[in-house]
């Protein structure tokens, strides 16, 4: 293998180790930062993501609560929780995990989280913030990202990014925050003609579309920084990403794995997130 590996979970524990920290100096002063995280529905995977969010706040000192509710929750019902959460002193943070059965307007749900609660900074006003430069709480897939960057001492002044996927929870922020950083950025989509034509001018990958193999090997400039946000399986139901790891980690000069790369990060910036929600308050 060529590629250097970028450890998400080994950046994790350490980044982990600082939120217990800041957690136990907040409870120390009797605030205790505390993050309730909403499921509506029994997707097997938010299950297993909603799970590991609780277990990463008792693991390092911080309160949370889960409420979960069958999928046939009505909107009402679940914007009657966010307001009564949003008047929780408790609460500094709250996140409803998406995605929403079809009959929530996920828009509606995210626009009624107080904006200084919304860990995930999904929120209008924080995605405008974002857009300005002047960001309250950064979505935490794409913070997790760059702090893998800032690990690797990377230096993205001037680099050429590439980000292929232009959600609002990966791909936008992505950019925003990579583009804030001094590269030069391109964001692909899925009517992106000849994709690999723009992913080799990349010094730095993001792929986040959810389609396995959507980045292969010749597609990767050599050296390249290859982060892959994909969660995928593949034909024998193991995770994968949505880059070909086994190939391009020949060619690229760092790449995540998948598990273990961006996965953890983004339940690590929620804590972040949540410590600064509290500290906020
Ligand atoms: N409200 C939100 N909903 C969703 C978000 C989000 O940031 N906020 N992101 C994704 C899912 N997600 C977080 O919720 C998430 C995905 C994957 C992982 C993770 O740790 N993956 C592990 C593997 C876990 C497994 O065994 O299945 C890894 O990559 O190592 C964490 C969080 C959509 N919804």
């Amino acid at each position: 293998m060529s590629a250097q590996l970028i450890d998400g979970n080994l950046l994790s524990q350490q980044l982990r180790a600082e939120v217990a920290q800041r957690a136990a100096a907040l409870t120390a002063q009797g605030k205790q930062p505390g993050l309730a995280v909403i499921l509506v529905g029994d997707s097997p995977a938010s299950q297993v993501y909603v799970r590991n969010k609780v277990k990463a706040c008792q693991d390092n000192g911080l309160h949370s609560v889960l409420e979960k509710y069958e999928a046939s929750m009505t909107e009402a019902e679940l914007l009657a929780r966010i307001d009564a959460l949003n008047a929780d002193p408790k609460i500094n943070g709250i996140l409803v995990q998406l995605p929403l059965p079809a009959h929530i307007d996920a828009h509606k749900v995210i626009e009624a989280i107080a904006p200084e609660k919304d860990v995930d900074g999904f929120h209008v006003s924080n995605a405008g913030l974002l857009m300005t430069g002047q960001p309250l709480f950064r979505p935490c897939t794409p913070y997790g990202v760059m702090k893998m960057l800032e690990s690797i001492d990377y230096p993205v002044r001037g680099a050429n990014a590439v980000v292929v996927g232009a959600s609002n929870i990966v791909g936008k922020p992505q950019a925003m925050l990579l583009l804030q950083a001094g590269a030069t950025v391109t964001i692909c989509n899925s009517k992106t003609r000849d994709l690999g034509h723009h992913t080799r001018q990349a010094d730095i990958l993001v792929v986040a579309t959810g389609k396995r193999n959507i980045v292969t090997a010749d597609m990767v400039k050599p050296g390249a920084v290859v982060i892959d946000v994909g969660m995928n399986r593949d034909d024998n139901g193991k995770l994968c990403g949505d880059v070909d790891f086994a190939n391009t980690k020949e060619v690229a000069g760092w790449i995540t794995p998948v598990p273990g790369g961006v996965g953890p990060m983004t339940i690590t910036m929620l804590l972040v997130n949540t410590i600064e929600a509290a500290e906020r308050s």
